[in-house]
């Protein structure tokens, strides 16, 4: 599914190939934490990326923002491979980290300041008016960050990050420490601003439901060390987004259902082969082929294509 019918997207804007991380142990042995993760995206695509606390989500997604050294592999973004950060791509974690002397406007500034640096002083100020309103804030323009709740130091943080106009958008648990309530008011906020700017984005959450609401395709990780991508899954809903339709739609509880089977599998993390059999007992084709992905996952790279096929089949059911 194109979110963009529009304008042809780059099938392979993100291409991250047999990734690598290992970082040293206690005894400075090398541990593979992340190991032979391939994904690739689609310009403009929103994939989120799932997996249990510790598996390695924010390690994919520094090596992506050129953030965290890659041990092995490679990660290329428009066609060109990544040797650190740039300004094609931003970031925003958990915490929005802003400058506790500047105001709201200033601290988006900064940022803009340095990408816009030959506009001129009104373009660089309409430019962050511009995204301080898309984010809610138009009001709060000249308040600093101690006068400003959680949620509105966030929307901060996302107005820098989209103000740099990057072409990759990184989001580490953006809504991590925010009340729900906020929460879907920014996921919303996000949203609007993904549909209109068609920005790639990788989102991290632990929040299925999260995950199901912001994407077009799910990233499932594996438990770690040696975690990599398990599966893939295709999510049917159109952009924009509305909720009510989302949580209405006729496939969303399966869809859920999936990714919560998985994460339960990784939690048991039962032999791969008798985790296939007990899955053989289901009659659900879904369930089956995470079964054989699942094998797959000793020895064998996993096949994104043949994942992808399957959550095509999901999909088609629409
Ligand atoms: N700089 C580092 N040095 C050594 N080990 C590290 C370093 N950074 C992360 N790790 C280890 O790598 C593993 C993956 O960490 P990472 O933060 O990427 O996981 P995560 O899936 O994002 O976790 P969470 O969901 O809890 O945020 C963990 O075991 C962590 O302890």
């Amino acid at each position: 599914m194109n979110p963009h019918p529009d304008k042809p997207a780059d099938p392979r804007f993100v291409e991250i190939f047999n990734l690598v991380k290992a970082y040293p142990n206690p005894y400075g042995e090398a541990v593979r934490v992340v190991d032979g993760y391939d994904l690739v995206m689609r310009e403009g695509e929103v994939v989120s990326v799932i997996g249990h606390s510790g598996c390695g989500k924010s390690t994919v997604l520094t090596m992506v923002a050129g953030l965290n050294e890659i041990t092995a592999g490679s990660i290329a973004v428009g066609g060109r491979e990544i040797d650190g950060p740039g300004p094609d791509r931003a970031v925003v974690f958990q915490s929005p980290c802003l400058l506790p002397w500047m105001t709201a406007f200033q601290n988006v500034m900064l940022g803009v300041d340095r990408v816009y640096a030959h506009g001129t002083k009104q373009q660089r100020k309409e430019i962050v008016e511009y995204y301080l309103a898309a984010v809610g804030l138009a009001d709060a323009r000249d308040k600093y960050p101690r006068e400003m709740s959680g949620g509105m130091q966030q929307r901060v943080g996302i107005a820098r990050a989209i103000a740099l106009k990057p072409r990759m958008l990184l989001l580490d648990e953006p809504f991590g420490r925010l009340d729900s309530l906020t929460r879907m008011d920014l996921q919303d906020v996000i949203l609007n601003i993904l549909d209109r700017e068609r920005i790639t984005t990788m989102i991290i959450t632990h929040d299925v439901d999260e995950a199901i609401y912001m994407s077009d395709r799910v990233c499932m990780m594996t438990n770690g060390p040696n975690a990599r991508v398990g599966q893939l899954l295709d999510l049917p809903f159109a952009r924009p987004r509305n909720r009510a339709a989302v949580l209405e739609h006729p496939l969303y509880y399966e869809l859920r259902g999936a990714l919560v089977s998985f994460l339960e599998q990784q939690d048991h993390r039962v032999p791969a082969r008798e985790s296939a059999q007990m899955e053989a007992g289901w009659d659900d084709t879904l369930h089956m082929v995470e079964a054989l992905n699942e094998t797959e996952l000793e020895e064998e790279p996993i096949d994104e294509t043949a994942t992808h096929t399957e959550n095509q089949l999901v999909g088609a059911g629409v």
